[in-house]
């Protein structure tokens, strides 16, 4: 009898930092979500595919759960953690090897109540100092919640990865391909060219400007021989304005041209980039405003 195909949804949970971003790329084997040192950077939903010879593996990639700061923002955050859970097939508890804080023990209510979908993914194993720890560790952890199976990984040196992804492929269900086999996201290259705008603002400015910020691409124009962009960086005060300019303009040099050349490589073709910024008092507390700007 010859092997059934499986296809499936996964999603990577796990409270911000933990390296879930990080995770889903090299799981999918291509940068489709942007990785950034900063906390809280990925707010939207992120679909990556990966094939293989009896599986596609659909990842949903879901922003950290959060209960630190209140809002309309956070609310519709953990609406989305909540929904992608009930939805998925598989769910990928990412944390970090001997590290428990309140923000990983917040997600446990958000999962489903019966483990059998629930894989415990142990992140940055490179990073531990004592291995002998990780079996205490570990031993909490399964004291907390039913995980149904607990593969340890290191997402940054791609380190029993193949085993993760045996370990999801088994839990996914019999069934045809949702997606074309060399399909790697299905948001546009319009969506990934604004992250890569975000990531430049969060790795420059991320500390005075959280969450203040989200970049809409209001111009693409592309032919064979090149792209014109046109980005706006959206604020929530006149007083971030300063901020994103840095003295003289200088932190929007470096945002644009940075993101220029990542734009260059992902296109593969010369690009026009202009960035301007625009004030829209209280954005981020506003859930119509958020779902004009995109966010789900
Ligand atoms: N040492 C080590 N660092 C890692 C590993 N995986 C991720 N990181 C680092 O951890 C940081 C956070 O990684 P992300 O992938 O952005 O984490 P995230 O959970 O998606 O974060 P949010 O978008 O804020 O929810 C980055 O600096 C990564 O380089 C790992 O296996 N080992």
């Amino acid at each position: 009898m010859s092997t059934p195909f499986r296809c499936g949804f996964v999603a990577v949970v796990g409270r911000p930092n933990v390296g879930k971003s990080t995770l889903s790329n090299a799981l999918i084997g291509a940068k489709v979500s942007i990785v950034s040192r900063k906390a809280q950077t990925t707010r939207h939903r992120i679909h990556g595919v990966l094939t293989r010879e009896h599986e596609q593996f659909v990842f949903v990639d879901t922003p950290g759960f959060q209960t630190r700061h209140g809002g309309a923002m956070n609310r519709m955050m953990n609406r989305v953690v909540t929904q992608t859970l009930a939805d998925v097939d598989v769910v990928v508890h990412v944390v970090e090897a001997g590290k428990w804080s309140a923000g990983d023990a917040n997600l446990l209510p958000l999962l489903p109540k019966d483990g059998t979908k629930v894989i415990l993914a142990v992140n940055k194993i490179d990073a531990l100092k004592n291995r002998d720890d990780l079996f205490a560790y570990v031993g909490k952890l399964a004291s907390l919640y039913p995980y149904d199976a607990v593969v340890p990984v290191s997402a940054l040196k791609s380190r029993q990865l193949d085993h993760l992804l045996t370990e999801i492929a088994q839990r996914l269900p019999e069934g045809e391909p949702m997606f074309e086999v060399d399909a790697l996201t299905d948001r546009s290259t319009r969506f990934i060219a604004a992250e890569l705008i975000r990531e430049k603002i969060f790795r420059l400015v991320g500390d005075e400007l959280p969450y203040a910020c989200t970049v809409v691409i209001e111009q693409w124009e592309e032919t064979e021989k090149g792209a014109s962009v046109a980005a706006c960086i959206v604020v929530e005060r006149d007083s971030h304005r300063p901020i994103l300019l840095g003295a003289g303009g200088q932190h929007m040099k470096r945002i644009a041209t940075e993101a220029r050349q990542e734009l260059i490589k992902l296109l593969d073709k010369p690009v026009h980039l202009e960035v301007y910024i625009k004030v829209r008092k209280g954005w981020s507390d506003k859930e119509s405003a958020l779902r004009e700007l995109g966010y789900e």
